[in-house]
């Protein structure tokens, strides 16, 4: 029997391009963004480290359409090395180092989803906070970089917005400080930063994120407090 031909994951296109660097990949998870409504508007943003350099999205372009020679490249400490003719870094820049210099992050997203304005309105006070649910298990924790597990009570640390984005930066760093196991802060009736260790982490982490914050808005509807521990319900054990 004649054997399949292995075919290689590569990521190397036809132009010799890695598809696989900043260059391509943020253009990419950008549209994905767009196309889950997380970034609408020009609203949202995306970050990638590779190497020594941090790589970010321009500012106020539909981020849905940005080409891969529209990208910035920045230095660890966020100076820019490389700009785009004729455009501005994201506002979310000082935000997106907070993640860099505070947590080691490979990559962090600023997402504009209404889930997670959503979710930042059904509780008024300072956290976010959900518990047995198996998609807990998809975020992983930030001092430990453990899985939550179902029986967790997942907390993310709400900042209430301001008028400028760059203004956020101190607050969220202390949302960050204060919650060391949280890889995620929620900005109020704004939307969320999502941080990991790379960015398949970041992805994944802020699809996990996103479905919780959806459900939580749908269980407080239903008058089920997200974060209560399963009561009354007597399935098959
Ligand atoms: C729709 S304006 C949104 C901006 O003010 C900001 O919140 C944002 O998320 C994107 O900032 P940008 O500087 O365009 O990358
Ligand atoms: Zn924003």
């Amino acid at each position: 029997m004649k054997r399949a031909k292995v075919v290689e994951t590569d990521d190397i296109n036809k132009n010799g391009e890695d598809e696989k660097h900043p260059n391509f990949l943020i253009p990419k998870l950008c549209s994905w963004m767009y196309d889950l409504k997380w970034a609408t508007g020009t609203g949202g943003g995306m970050s990638v480290k590779h190497g020594d350099f941090i790589y970010m999205a321009p500012s106020g372009v539909q981020k849905e359409m940005i080409k891969p020679g529209e990208i910035f490249k920045c230095n660890a400490s966020g100076e820019v090395l490389e700009n785009p003719a004729s455009l501005k870094l994201t506002e979310c820049a000082p935000l997106f180092m907070n993640a860099y210099s505070i947590r080691n992050a490979g990559a962090v997203l600023h997402s504009h989803s209404k889930d997670a304005v959503l979710a930042s309105l059904i509780f008024k006070g300072k956290e976010f906070r959900i518990s047995h649910q198996e998609m807990l298990k998809g975020i992983k924790k930030g001092s430990s970089n453990e899985p939550h597990k179902y029986i967790d009570t997942l907390i993310v640390p709400i900042v209430e917005n301001v008028l400028y984005e760059k203004d956020l930066t101190r607050r969220m760093k202390k949302a960050m400080e204060l919650y060391p196991e949280s890889n995620a802060v929620l900005v109020r009736r704004h939307g969320v930063y999502i941080w990991g260790k790379n960015w398949q982490q970041a992805k994944t982490q802020a699809e996990c994120y996103h479905y919780l914050f959806k459900l939580a808005v749908k269980l407080k509807q239903l008058g089920i407090e997200p974060d209560q521990a399963p009561a009354g319900e007597n399935g098959i054990a």
